[in-house]
């Protein structure tokens, strides 16, 4: 039996937006998010005939939303168009894939990330194709066109990375359901920076869902040429504060900053503009900075010590726009990304 790992992982770190991606996973087993999807491709007997030759068991975060409908499912679709590239129709023997997601869905974690790399390394699996993790992130990037989740998801660490293709050839809906085609080679360029190990991630997450095409729609189609300078400064200064040894606080708060998206997006999370007026490193020491996490709704805040303090003062400032529920997790950088292993 053969397992798929893929972490999940926080996108744009404020100002990277679309070209940040930290992947994440749990300091513990005992937390209550491993931030993590498992796949368990199981080959079953000869005789059993499931539809598509595929059974499909979900479980964890959001299971009762996922579709357990081979040519439904996210990862079972992009599992098949990378099968169907390269002349292989279908599971050719029937299988029984059991998902755990440890990724709660909508959430700015990475989830539709985790299953577009799920899926990629499942089509890989079932067809033999012995795909490079290079190859395979060109096909995560045809489906999800941002390169920051997937970046992280696939090559682990704390990565930036570009686009080289801004438009691939199709629709990722009709890659998904009809191309034949593989993508172009070589769809982006990323890098994986160095990490201070004394960085843990504190996640913050809202007990509602925000999905990333309606975060998205929030955006505006343009930006001034000061907002543009803005984000690209801190852009350039993050990567390098991050790796320093010993921090700086100050500055890495300051590098948080972003103009392109939080601004847009903060009536939809209603106390987060009080966190970032309210959070900074001089009133709560060991804080570095705080941010969306990816497209919200969670809220990422970076810190070396003091968690609860920092978790709990950002719940009381959430809780007072919003009287829901807020989950914490303190959480570490993963360094190792997806993997297929035997077990
Ligand atoms: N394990 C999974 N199996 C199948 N589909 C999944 C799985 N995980 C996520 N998805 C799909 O991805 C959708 C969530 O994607 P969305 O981009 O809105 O949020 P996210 O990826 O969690 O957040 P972000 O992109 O901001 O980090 C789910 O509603 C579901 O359709
Ligand atoms: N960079 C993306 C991440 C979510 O997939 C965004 O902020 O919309």
């Amino acid at each position: 039996m053969k397992q798929i790992s893929v972490p999940g992982s926080s996108a744009n770190l404020g100002p990277g937006f679309d070209v940040f991606g930290l992947a994440l996973k749990a300091t513990s087993p005992s937390q209550k998010f491993s931030v993590c999807l498992e796949l368990q491709i199981e080959p079953l007997p000869p005789g059993a005939a499931p539809p598509g030759n595929c059974e499909i068991i979900c479980i964890g975060e959001g299971a009762d939303s996922l579709s357990t409908v081979y040519d439904e499912n996210l990862v079972t679709k992009v599992a098949l168009y990378v099968l169907r590239s390269h002349g292989i129709v279908g599971f050719h023997s029937p299988v029984r894939i059991c998902m755990h997601s440890g990724i709660p869905l909508s959430r700015g974690l990475g989830s539709s990330a985790a299953a577009v790399v799920a899926g990629v390394m499942l089509g890989n699996e079932i067809g033999q194709l012995n795909l490079s993790m290079e190859r395979m992130f060109d096909y995560c990037l045809v489906v999800e066109r941002h390169p920051d989740n997937v970046g992280a998801a696939c090559h682990g660490g704390f990565i930036g990375a570009f686009m080289k293709m801004q438009a691939p050839p199709s629709e990722p809906s009709e890659t998904l359901s009809k191309s034949l085609d593989p993508p172009p080679e070589d769809i982006a360029s990323y890098h994986r920076f160095q990490v201070n190990p004394d960085i843990k991630i504190i996640i913050i997450i809202p007990d509602f869902h925000l999905a990333t095409t309606a975060a998205r729609e929030r955006l505006p189609q343009t930006y001034s040429r000061e907002d543009a300078i803005f984000n690209s400064q801190r852009c350039s200064l993050l990567p390098v504060l991050l790796g320093e040894s010993p921090l700086n606080p100050a500055k890495i708060s300051e590098a948080m900053r972003d103009r392109l998206h939080q601004p847009y997006r903060q009536d939809l999370i209603p106390g987060f503009e009080r966190v970032l007026q309210k959070l900074k490193p001089e009133v709560y020491p060991g804080l570095l900075g705080v941010c969306l996490s990816g497209a919200g709704p969670s809220i990422l805040a970076l810190a070396t010590s003091n968690f609860e303090r920092i978790a709990e003062a950002v719940c009381a400032i959430l809780r007072e726009a919003q009287d829901i529920r807020y989950d914490w997790q303190v959480l570490e950088v993963d360094h190792e990304g997806a993997t297929c292993r035997d077990i």
